[in-house]
């Protein structure tokens, strides 16, 4: 067991989701996985491996914001050998040609954590970026699936209630699609180690026109992202 997992060596797939919401992971187990078994509940924040299609994959919480979701990545590649790490989310949107339910696949995620810029002392402003070939994969899963997929970069944010929704504003006027809490963080410690992370994201709120899903639109929005994250994950 690390830190904060509660597995065995082994107990863990190579292969990764990581919701946020460990209930979110239940659920994912729960419906999409054949013989899931937890291998984790310390702090609640629930883990379990199971298989899809055949193949062995793990779906683990992470948590809320960067410093959360930075040990389970951290933990997961580094004692449980985890190679490729798909975090797929909740967001709200930015772009006003997003609607509720929308999937995004996050390319790069700009952030205003300052975990980068203690990183590198300030001197360089690092650019968090997805794994290419997962996100040329989730493209392809999606289409295959028939579900539209919109590419491009979005901000990993500290705070979920901000202060400056003028940023977001400028944000918006710079092509950023959506706001969520832990890309930027799962981005950087995945390329440190030598793994590889995507981030797709399902739009739950539209920020700038006040909208929220119901629990019905989330369900379903959440199926069709959950597909794309663990056919991506198998191929
Ligand atoms: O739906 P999840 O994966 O938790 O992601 C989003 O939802 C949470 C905020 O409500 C933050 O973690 C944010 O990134
Ligand atoms: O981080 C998040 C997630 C969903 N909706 C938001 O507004 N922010």
């Amino acid at each position: 067991m690390s830190v904060h997992i509660g597995g065995k060596p082994g107990d863990i797939a190579e292969r990764v989701l990581l919701p946020g919401d460990p209930m979110r992971a239940k659920w994912i187990a729960e419906t999409f996985l054949e013989d899931a078994v937890c291998y984790t509940q310390v702090r609640g924040m629930l883990g379990f491996t199971g298989t899809y299609q055949g193949e062995r994959v793990s779906v683990q919480g992470s948590g809320m914001g960067m410093p959360s979701a930075s040990i389970y990545t951290h933990e997961l590649i580094n004692e449980y050998g985890v190679k490729s790490v798909i975090r797929i989310g909740s967001c709200g949107a930015l772009a006003m040609d997003l609607n509720l339910g929308d999937v995004i696949a996050a390319i790069g995620s700009a952030t205003d954590s300052n975990m980068n810029r203690t990183r590198f002392d300030g001197l360089v402003d690092y650019a968090p970026v997805a794994d290419f070939g997962l996100l040329r994969t989730a493209v392809e899963a999606a289409e295959a699936q028939g579900t539209p997929i919109r590419v491009g970069p979005i901000l990993a944010a500290d705070a979920f209630y901000t202060d400056r929704p003028d940023l977001y504003d400028s944000l918006a006027d710079y092509g950023v699609l959506a706001v969520e809490m832990e890309s930027a963080a799962i981005y950087t410690i995945a390329a440190r180690y030598g793994a590889k992370a995507l981030t797709i994201l399902t739009v739950s709120d539209h920020i700038k026109r006040g909208e929220a899903m119901d629990s019905a639109q989330r369900e379903q929005g959440f199926s069709n992202m959950v597909k794309i994250g663990l056919a991506t994950a198998i191929a």
